[in-house]
Protein backbone atom coordinates (compact mmCIF):
# COMPACT_ATOMS: atom_id res chain seq x y z
CA UNK A 1 0.00 0.00 0.00
CA UNK A 2 1.08 3.36 -0.72
CA UNK A 3 0.43 6.45 0.96
CA UNK A 4 -2.30 8.68 -0.22
CA UNK A 5 -1.21 11.21 -3.14
CA UNK A 6 -1.77 14.85 -2.41
CA UNK A 7 -3.39 16.59 -5.73
CA UNK A 8 -2.43 20.06 -6.58
CA UNK A 9 -5.53 21.01 -7.70
CA UNK A 10 -3.49 23.04 -10.59
CA UNK A 11 -1.84 19.56 -11.22
CA UNK A 12 -3.77 18.12 -14.63
CA UNK A 13 -1.30 14.77 -13.84
CA UNK A 14 0.16 13.59 -10.91
CA UNK A 15 1.72 10.01 -10.50
CA UNK A 16 3.30 8.05 -7.60
CA UNK A 17 4.84 4.90 -7.18
CA UNK A 18 3.79 3.87 -10.65
CA UNK A 19 4.20 0.62 -11.79
CA UNK A 20 3.56 -1.82 -14.89
CA UNK A 21 4.63 -5.36 -15.09
CA UNK A 22 4.26 -7.20 -18.35
CA UNK A 23 5.25 -10.86 -17.52
CA UNK A 24 8.72 -10.62 -16.69
CA UNK A 25 9.52 -6.69 -17.61
CA UNK A 26 9.04 -4.01 -15.49
CA UNK A 27 7.55 -1.32 -17.79
CA UNK A 28 6.82 1.31 -14.90
CA UNK A 29 9.18 1.02 -12.42
CA UNK A 30 8.17 3.40 -9.62
CA UNK A 31 7.69 6.49 -11.81
CA UNK A 32 6.61 9.52 -10.02
CA UNK A 33 5.96 12.89 -11.49
CA UNK A 34 3.43 15.94 -11.81
CA UNK A 35 2.10 17.61 -14.67
CA UNK A 36 0.91 21.41 -13.99
CA UNK A 37 -1.77 22.75 -16.19
CA UNK A 38 -0.73 24.45 -19.06
CA UNK A 39 2.37 23.04 -19.66
CA UNK A 40 3.55 21.46 -23.29
CA UNK A 41 5.48 18.57 -21.48
CA UNK A 42 7.79 16.13 -23.98
CA UNK A 43 8.54 12.51 -22.49
CA UNK A 44 11.45 11.55 -23.96
CA UNK A 45 13.37 8.46 -23.40
CA UNK A 46 14.82 5.27 -25.52
CA UNK A 47 13.25 2.71 -27.15
CA UNK A 48 11.39 0.57 -24.87
CA UNK A 49 11.67 3.17 -21.94
CA UNK A 50 8.43 2.77 -20.85
CA UNK A 51 6.75 5.86 -22.62
CA UNK A 52 3.88 4.60 -24.58
CA UNK A 53 3.05 2.52 -21.06
CA UNK A 54 2.86 5.81 -19.16
CA UNK A 55 0.71 7.56 -21.73
CA UNK A 56 -1.76 4.13 -21.33
CA UNK A 57 -1.85 4.55 -17.35
CA UNK A 58 -3.17 7.97 -17.57
CA UNK A 59 -5.42 7.31 -20.70
CA UNK A 60 -6.82 4.51 -18.78
CA UNK A 61 -6.28 1.99 -21.17
CA UNK A 62 -4.40 -0.66 -18.95
CA UNK A 63 -4.27 -1.89 -15.18
CA UNK A 64 -1.52 -0.85 -13.57
CA UNK A 65 0.14 -0.08 -9.56
CA UNK A 66 0.63 3.04 -7.52
CA UNK A 67 -1.18 6.46 -7.31
CA UNK A 68 -2.23 8.27 -10.62
CA UNK A 69 -4.49 10.90 -10.80
CA UNK A 70 -5.93 12.65 -14.14
CA UNK A 71 -7.40 15.71 -14.18
CA UNK A 72 -8.54 14.56 -10.34
CA UNK A 73 -9.99 11.40 -11.63
CA UNK A 74 -8.21 7.93 -11.44
CA UNK A 75 -8.17 6.53 -14.89
CA UNK A 76 -8.75 2.84 -13.94
CA UNK A 77 -11.94 3.77 -12.61
CA UNK A 78 -13.35 6.97 -13.88
CA UNK A 79 -12.30 6.53 -17.49
CA UNK A 80 -15.52 7.72 -19.29
CA UNK A 81 -15.81 10.68 -17.29
CA UNK A 82 -12.10 11.30 -17.87
CA UNK A 83 -12.28 10.84 -21.93
CA UNK A 84 -14.57 14.27 -22.26
CA UNK A 85 -11.91 16.15 -20.99
CA UNK A 86 -9.01 14.25 -22.88
CA UNK A 87 -8.00 13.90 -26.16
CA UNK A 88 -5.21 11.64 -27.88
CA UNK A 89 -4.54 9.58 -31.19
CA UNK A 90 -5.68 6.10 -30.38
CA UNK A 91 -3.85 3.86 -33.30
CA UNK A 92 -2.93 5.30 -36.63
CA UNK A 93 -4.23 1.55 -38.04
CA UNK A 94 -8.03 2.37 -36.66
CA UNK A 95 -9.87 4.00 -39.54
CA UNK A 96 -11.58 2.14 -42.10
CA UNK A 97 -10.24 2.06 -45.18
CA UNK A 98 -13.56 2.99 -46.92
CA UNK A 99 -14.29 6.19 -45.18
CA UNK A 100 -14.20 9.71 -46.85
CA UNK A 101 -12.42 12.99 -45.17
CA UNK A 102 -15.28 14.42 -45.06
CA UNK A 103 -17.07 11.29 -43.41
CA UNK A 104 -14.10 11.08 -40.89
CA UNK A 105 -14.73 14.90 -39.94
CA UNK A 106 -18.76 14.17 -39.51
CA UNK A 107 -17.50 11.23 -37.47
CA UNK A 108 -16.14 13.19 -34.93
CA UNK A 109 -18.42 16.20 -35.22
CA UNK A 110 -21.06 13.83 -33.88
CA UNK A 111 -19.47 12.13 -31.34
CA UNK A 112 -17.00 15.10 -29.68
CA UNK A 113 -19.23 18.13 -28.42
CA UNK A 114 -15.72 19.91 -28.76
CA UNK A 115 -15.09 19.70 -31.59
CA UNK A 116 -14.66 22.37 -34.12
CA UNK A 117 -15.43 21.54 -37.89
CA UNK A 118 -13.97 24.85 -39.21
CA UNK A 119 -11.12 24.60 -37.21
CA UNK A 120 -10.69 21.00 -38.68
CA UNK A 121 -11.20 22.27 -42.24
CA UNK A 122 -8.37 25.35 -41.48
CA UNK A 123 -5.61 22.11 -40.68
CA UNK A 124 -6.24 20.07 -43.63
CA UNK A 125 -6.46 23.30 -46.10
CA UNK A 126 -2.95 22.86 -48.68
CA UNK A 127 -2.96 19.11 -47.89
CA UNK A 128 -3.73 16.42 -49.90
CA UNK A 129 -6.70 15.80 -48.01
CA UNK A 130 -9.76 16.32 -50.38
CA UNK A 131 -12.62 15.85 -48.83
CA UNK A 132 -13.90 13.18 -51.32
CA UNK A 133 -10.68 10.82 -50.72
CA UNK A 134 -10.72 7.55 -49.02
CA UNK A 135 -7.98 6.17 -46.70
CA UNK A 136 -7.15 3.34 -48.64
CA UNK A 137 -6.41 5.86 -50.81
CA UNK A 138 -3.94 7.84 -48.86
CA UNK A 139 -0.07 6.95 -47.82
CA UNK A 140 1.17 6.71 -44.18
CA UNK A 141 1.85 10.25 -43.78
CA UNK A 142 -1.58 11.37 -44.72
CA UNK A 143 -3.46 9.32 -42.45
CA UNK A 144 -1.17 10.65 -39.71
CA UNK A 145 -1.87 14.36 -41.18
CA UNK A 146 -5.74 13.59 -41.12
CA UNK A 147 -5.58 12.16 -37.80
CA UNK A 148 -3.60 15.10 -36.09
CA UNK A 149 -6.51 17.78 -37.57
CA UNK A 150 -9.44 15.61 -36.27
CA UNK A 151 -7.39 15.56 -32.91
CA UNK A 152 -6.29 19.21 -32.78
CA UNK A 153 -9.89 20.74 -33.94
CA UNK A 154 -10.78 19.08 -30.26
CA UNK A 155 -10.51 21.44 -27.50
CA UNK A 156 -9.82 19.13 -24.66
CA UNK A 157 -7.76 20.11 -21.51
CA UNK A 158 -5.39 17.24 -21.89
CA UNK A 159 -4.17 15.92 -25.27
CA UNK A 160 -1.73 13.06 -25.66
CA UNK A 161 0.32 12.76 -28.60
CA UNK A 162 2.53 9.40 -28.84
CA UNK A 163 4.86 9.86 -31.69
CA UNK A 164 2.42 12.58 -33.63
CA UNK A 165 4.94 12.82 -36.31
CA UNK A 166 5.75 9.72 -37.18
CA UNK A 167 6.09 9.02 -40.88
CA UNK A 168 5.61 12.72 -41.81
CA UNK A 169 7.97 14.53 -43.95
CA UNK A 170 10.10 17.30 -41.63
CA UNK A 171 7.57 20.49 -44.32
CA UNK A 172 4.91 18.94 -42.36
CA UNK A 173 6.56 17.88 -38.73
CA UNK A 174 7.70 21.50 -38.68
CA UNK A 175 4.20 22.98 -39.26
CA UNK A 176 2.79 20.61 -37.35
CA UNK A 177 4.75 21.47 -33.92
CA UNK A 178 4.09 25.22 -34.93
CA UNK A 179 0.19 25.03 -35.18
CA UNK A 180 0.14 23.06 -32.39
CA UNK A 181 1.74 26.32 -30.36
CA UNK A 182 0.28 28.92 -32.15
CA UNK A 183 -3.42 27.81 -32.91
CA UNK A 184 -4.22 24.74 -30.47
CA UNK A 185 -2.09 25.62 -26.90
CA UNK A 186 -3.47 27.74 -24.62
CA UNK A 187 -3.01 28.23 -20.72
CA UNK A 188 -6.37 26.29 -20.48
CA UNK A 189 -4.52 23.34 -21.84
CA UNK A 190 -1.97 20.47 -21.78
CA UNK A 191 0.19 18.82 -23.89
CA UNK A 192 1.86 15.65 -23.19
CA UNK A 193 4.13 14.61 -25.98
CA UNK A 194 6.33 11.64 -26.86
CA UNK A 195 8.88 11.77 -29.50
CA UNK A 196 12.36 10.99 -30.95
CA UNK A 197 12.47 14.30 -32.99
CA UNK A 198 14.23 15.78 -29.56
CA UNK A 199 15.44 18.79 -31.68
CA UNK A 200 12.04 19.37 -33.79
CA UNK A 201 10.64 19.34 -30.89
CA UNK A 202 12.62 21.56 -28.11
CA UNK A 203 11.79 24.57 -29.02
CA UNK A 204 7.79 24.59 -27.96
CA UNK A 205 8.12 22.70 -24.99
CA UNK A 206 7.67 24.30 -21.94
CA UNK A 207 9.04 21.17 -19.48
CA UNK A 208 10.81 17.92 -20.17
CA UNK A 209 11.01 14.82 -18.85
CA UNK A 210 13.30 12.27 -19.15
CA UNK A 211 12.26 8.61 -18.94
CA UNK A 212 14.96 5.31 -18.75
CA UNK A 213 14.37 1.80 -17.36
CA UNK A 214 10.63 2.64 -16.28
CA UNK A 215 11.84 5.68 -13.93
CA UNK A 216 11.51 9.88 -14.90
CA UNK A 217 15.43 10.36 -14.46
CA UNK A 218 15.01 14.33 -15.17
CA UNK A 219 11.59 16.40 -14.78
CA UNK A 220 12.53 20.24 -15.64
CA UNK A 221 11.12 23.43 -16.73
CA UNK A 222 13.00 24.34 -19.79
CA UNK A 223 13.82 27.62 -18.88
CA UNK A 224 15.88 25.94 -15.50
CA UNK A 225 17.80 23.62 -17.22
CA UNK A 226 20.70 26.03 -18.34
CA UNK A 227 20.80 27.24 -14.71
CA UNK A 228 22.03 23.40 -13.96
CA UNK A 229 23.64 21.96 -17.19
CA UNK A 230 26.54 23.87 -18.63
CA UNK A 231 28.44 22.99 -21.62
CA UNK A 232 31.99 23.60 -21.74
CA UNK A 233 34.38 24.00 -24.66
CA UNK A 234 37.35 23.51 -22.81
CA UNK A 235 40.65 24.62 -23.68
CA UNK A 236 43.43 21.82 -24.18
CA UNK A 237 45.12 22.95 -21.13
CA UNK A 238 42.30 23.52 -18.80
CA UNK A 239 41.10 19.77 -19.99
CA UNK A 240 43.05 17.84 -16.66
CA UNK A 241 41.28 20.52 -14.19
CA UNK A 242 37.85 20.48 -16.05
CA UNK A 243 37.98 16.48 -15.60
CA UNK A 244 38.39 16.78 -12.05
CA UNK A 245 35.35 18.66 -11.89
CA UNK A 246 33.57 15.60 -12.60
CA UNK A 247 31.83 16.18 -16.14
CA UNK A 248 28.72 14.11 -16.81
CA UNK A 249 29.80 13.65 -20.69
CA UNK A 250 32.13 14.76 -22.46
CA UNK A 251 33.49 14.48 -26.24
CA UNK A 252 36.47 15.65 -28.55
CA UNK A 253 36.45 18.16 -30.88
CA UNK A 254 38.48 18.81 -33.92
CA UNK A 255 42.12 20.79 -32.99
CA UNK A 256 42.31 19.44 -29.08
CA UNK A 257 39.12 21.05 -27.99
CA UNK A 258 37.18 18.88 -25.96
CA UNK A 259 33.23 19.80 -25.08
CA UNK A 260 32.26 18.48 -21.17
CA UNK A 261 28.97 18.74 -19.88
CA UNK A 262 28.46 19.66 -16.03
CA UNK A 263 25.61 19.21 -14.01
CA UNK A 264 24.96 21.74 -11.37
CA UNK A 265 28.49 23.04 -10.60
CA UNK A 266 28.46 26.52 -10.16
CA UNK A 267 29.55 29.13 -12.87
CA UNK A 268 32.33 30.43 -10.86
CA UNK A 269 34.16 26.88 -10.98
CA UNK A 270 33.77 26.66 -14.53
CA UNK A 271 34.98 30.64 -15.31
CA UNK A 272 38.25 30.28 -17.07
CA UNK A 273 38.16 27.01 -18.36
CA UNK A 274 36.54 27.81 -21.92
CA UNK A 275 33.50 28.91 -23.86
CA UNK A 276 29.91 28.13 -22.07
CA UNK A 277 26.91 27.40 -23.22
CA UNK A 278 23.13 25.77 -22.37
CA UNK A 279 23.51 22.28 -23.72
CA UNK A 280 20.88 21.56 -26.18
CA UNK A 281 18.31 19.08 -25.33
CA UNK A 282 19.85 15.98 -27.85
CA UNK A 283 22.73 16.59 -26.00
CA UNK A 284 21.85 16.55 -22.56
CA UNK A 285 19.91 13.13 -23.50
CA UNK A 286 22.48 11.30 -24.93
CA UNK A 287 24.54 12.43 -21.83
CA UNK A 288 21.50 11.60 -19.18
CA UNK A 289 20.95 7.75 -21.26
CA UNK A 290 24.90 6.46 -21.49
CA UNK A 291 25.58 3.12 -21.29
CA UNK A 292 21.86 2.71 -22.04
CA UNK A 293 22.80 0.02 -25.07
CA UNK A 294 26.19 -1.08 -23.57
N1 LIG B 1 1.82 -5.58 -24.28
C1 LIG B 1 3.05 -5.80 -23.84
N2 LIG B 1 3.43 -7.03 -23.43
C2 LIG B 1 4.67 -7.27 -22.95
N3 LIG B 1 5.63 -6.31 -22.84
C3 LIG B 1 5.31 -5.07 -23.23
C4 LIG B 1 4.02 -4.76 -23.76
N4 LIG B 1 4.01 -3.42 -24.06
C5 LIG B 1 5.24 -2.94 -23.75
N5 LIG B 1 6.02 -3.94 -23.26
C6 LIG B 1 7.41 -3.78 -22.78
O1 LIG B 1 7.45 -2.71 -21.86
C7 LIG B 1 8.61 -1.92 -22.05
C8 LIG B 1 8.20 -0.47 -22.29
O2 LIG B 1 7.51 -0.38 -23.52
P1 LIG B 1 6.92 0.99 -24.08
O3 LIG B 1 6.12 0.68 -25.30
O4 LIG B 1 6.25 1.71 -22.98
O5 LIG B 1 8.27 1.75 -24.47
P2 LIG B 1 8.49 3.14 -25.22
O6 LIG B 1 9.32 3.98 -24.32
O7 LIG B 1 7.21 3.69 -25.68
O8 LIG B 1 9.40 2.68 -26.45
P3 LIG B 1 9.52 3.13 -27.99
O9 LIG B 1 10.31 4.42 -27.98
O10 LIG B 1 10.33 2.03 -28.57
O11 LIG B 1 8.15 3.25 -28.55
C9 LIG B 1 9.38 -2.55 -23.20
O12 LIG B 1 10.40 -3.36 -22.67
C10 LIG B 1 8.35 -3.40 -23.89
O13 LIG B 1 8.95 -4.55 -24.46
Amino acid sequence: MTDAIRIDPGHIVTARNLRKRYRNKLALNDAAFDIPAGRIVGLIGPNGAGKTTALKAILGLIAFDGDLSVLGRDPRTQRDDLMRDVCFIADVAVLPRWLRVREAIDFVAGVHPRFDRAKCERFLHGTQLKPNLRVREMSKGMIVQLHLALVMAIDARLLVLDEPTLGLDILYRKQFYQRLLEDYFDENKTILITTHQVEEIEHILTDVMFIRDGKVVLDSQMEVLGERFVEVLVNPDQAVHARNLGPIDERALPFGKTVMLFDGIPAAQLDGLGETRTPGLADLFVATMKGTYA
